[in-house]
């Protein structure tokens, strides 16, 4: 159930905040934690419910693959302010015929669902959006070909392909290169429990991007009652057996909280986020370090993250901002000193090449943004107005909207790509700015 956006342009002009902002803020649950749940939940025991979880593209994407391999997933009424709970069913044990899986842009999707359809059986041939086919994938082809599965994907390692899958896999040892991405461990440690002999995953080359992706997935397994051994780096040993049925709240998407928290310091004001957890798993969390670094003030009391801008923006060295990396550099195109964003090489096989879109974009308001081989360095030159192209990614998306706060006549194009992950996105932003505006 994706909030409608209707009358949104497609060029739209991103609000100015002619003073600072002042408003509080709720933003709808974890696209990660749903995803993850989801998947839980389709391998469990018995009927599970999800409360609060996301609905956007990403996640109905995720249901719709569920569906096609014989769970049953229905909407109830629940206490979330953005949608109805979900109430899963588990696969059937097998599923014989033949089924498509549309995986749109979604990692979670194109990574975390081919070992599933290779539990449950049949064929199942996997596509996604144009830019889909080029995201990374060999690393769960080659997996699932190691531990026995038929994938045909014409030589070329990425969508399209198809799972031919027996109903189930033995599992045992398993070495996979997860440099390009996390999901790759998190969609192998996911299905592990229902392989014969669980798994023992080894990671060899060079370090694992989005490493706090690998410990919800850890904790998430855990939660359920699962056996998950992470004690020696780059190792994981997850014991086979029975996933329990659960009823969980899913948090608030901290990654989405990003832009509306990081408003507070681009425009000057306050900036209340609801719901914050005590403690989580999400890498969002970590804006409580990287916006005092960029130079708010942030104060955490009773589940409600205030952020306040000092009326400057400063510059900051900071590493592994994994999903949180493009909020961040938008802030940083409107620091008044440069700022260094290292251990994000893995970005470029994102929803775009996350760093050649925000180097064309900042550079291409005036600003002075360069690649170098594993982030960016964004140094300080005054923004103008323009166009700020989006390239189908959510992120980039918001990157843009956060731009324009501070610049006038900054026009985000496709706006509406937020719906992967916050279809309530322009909708919660004009809500923002209300009272900011000229
Ligand atoms: O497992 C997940 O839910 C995610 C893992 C990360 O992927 P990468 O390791 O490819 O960065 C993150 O960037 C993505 O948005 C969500
Ligand atoms: C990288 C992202 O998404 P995905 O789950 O499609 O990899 C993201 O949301 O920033």
């Amino acid at each position: 159930m994706s909030a409608p956006n209707a009358g949104v342009p497609a060029h739209w002009p991103a609000p100015f905040a002619a003073s600072p902002v002042d408003a509080t803020v709720s933003v709808p649950g974890s696209k990660s934690l749903t995803n993850r749940y989801l998947v839980l939940a389709a391998l469990a025991e018995g009927r599970s419910r999800l409360r609060a979880p996301l609905h956007s593209r990403d996640s109905e994407l995720m249901v719709s693959a569920l569906r096609s391999l014989g769970a049953t997933v229905t909407e109830i009424a629940g206490d979330g302010a953005f949608g109805p709970d979900l109430l899963i069913d588990p696969l059937p044990p097998a599923a014989p015929g033949t089924r498509r899986v549309d995986c749109g842009l979604a990692g979670t999707v194109m990574r975390f669902v081919p070992p599933l359809a290779a539990l449950a059986g049949g064929t199942t041939a996997f596509d996604g959006d144009p830019h889909a086919r080029t995201r990374p994938m060999s690393a769960v082809i080659d997996a699932l070909r190691a531990l026995g599965v038929q994938v045909d994907d014409g030589g070329t390692g990425a969508l399209p392909f198809t799972v031919t899958g027996s109903g189930h896999i033995a599992g045992g040892r398993l070495e996979i290169d997860a440099g390009a991405s996390s999901q790759f461990v998190s969609a192998l440690l996911l299905a592990a429990p229902r392989f014969d002999d669980g798994l023992h995953l080894v990671h060899r080359g060079s370090t694992v991007p989005s490493p706090d992706h690998i410990a919800m997935t850890v904790a998430v397994l855990r939660g359920v009652g699962v056996d998950v051994d992470d004690s020696v780096p780059n190792e994981w040993r997850v014991a086979p057996g029975p996933v329990a049925a659960f009823d969980a709240t899913v948090e608030p998407d901290l990654s989405n909280a990003g832009p509306f928290l990081a408003a507070a310091l681009v425009a000057g004001g306050t900036v209340r986020m609801t719901g914050w957890p005590a403690s989580t798993t999400q890498v969002g969390d970590k804006w409580r370090t990287i916006l005092p670094a960029l130079g708010a003030r942030v104060e955490l009391a009773d589940g409600t993250l205030t952020v306040t801008g000092t009326g400057s923006i400063r510059g900051a060295d900071l590493a592994d901002t994994s999903e949180l990396a493009p909020t961040v550099a938008a802030v940083c195109a409107l620091a008044a000193s440069p700022s260094t964003l290292t251990g994000i090489a893995h970005l470029r096989g994102h929803e775009t090449d996350r760093l050649a879109a925000l180097v064309t974009e900042i550079n291409r308001l005036g600003g002075d943004a360069e690649e170098t081989a594993d982030g960016l360095v964004i140094r300080p030159a005054p923004l103008h107005a323009g166009t700020w192209e989006t390239y189908a990614d959510h992120r980039m998306a918001t990157a843009g909207a956060l731009i324009g706060l501070a610049v006038p006549g900054v026009v985000v194009r496709d706006i509406e790509t937020t719906a992967k992950t916050l279809p309530q996105f322009p909708e919660l932003w004009r809500q923002l700015t209300r009272t900011a505006e000229a």
